[in-house]
């Protein structure tokens, strides 16, 4: 077995790192963390025959993972920056969001920003996933602006502080 796999096993049992039921109905590798620090997971495309992006055409690309996360964690979908400098390749929609009741598979919207035609092939690691904790609140309604707490910044923003 290869060193990063058994350092990955060796971290969830040490760490007790979460565990989160995955189904990957591609041939690609399951997603994982290529830096011991990094953040996010790299999603392969997961597609039958290459895809060509115009100038500003957005495509919903297949990944072909399927996730079950706990109740409380959400995935963000994020742009690669590689992708993003080298050739205008944006996500539409991002950080995408993953809830943790999706069964669906997770695809991703791909918009090309750059002048020139994008193609992607099956494999190419296309973006990002974070796993990560949320909260979720109820409302406590009131009925004037005055209720809410009093700050420096009231209503300011938008660039309010200046340059
Ligand atoms: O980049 C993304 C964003 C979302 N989804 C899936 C998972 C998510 O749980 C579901 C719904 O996403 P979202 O809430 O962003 O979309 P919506 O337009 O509000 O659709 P819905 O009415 O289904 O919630 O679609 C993806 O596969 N990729
Ligand atoms: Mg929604």
């Amino acid at each position: 077995m290869k060193k990063k796999y058994i350092n990955l096993i060796l971290n969830t049992i040490i760490e007790n790192i979460l565990q989160v039921k995955i189904i990957n109905k591609s041939s690609n590798p399951l997603p994982f963390y290529q830096t011991e620090g990094s953040a996010g997971m790299d999603l392969y495309a997961n597609i039958e025959t290459p895809i060509e992006l115009d100038s500003l055409e957005r495509q919903l690309i297949s990944t072909g993972i399927f996730i079950e996360l706990p109740l409380g964690f959400e995935a963000q979908i994020r742009p690669r920056s590689g992708l993003a400098f080298k050739h205008g390749i944006s996500i539409v929609n991002s950080p995408g969001t993953i809830d943790a009741d999706y069964r669906g598979e997770i695809k991703i919207l791909l918009v090309n920003l750059s002048k020139d035609k994008f193609v992607i092939q099956t494999g190419e690691r296309i973006a990002q996933m974070v796993v990560a904790k949320h909260e979720r609140v109820n409302w406590q309604e009131v009925q004037n602006i005055e209720q809410l707490s009093q700050t420096d910044r009231g209503s300011g923003g938008y660039g309010s502080t200046g340059k």
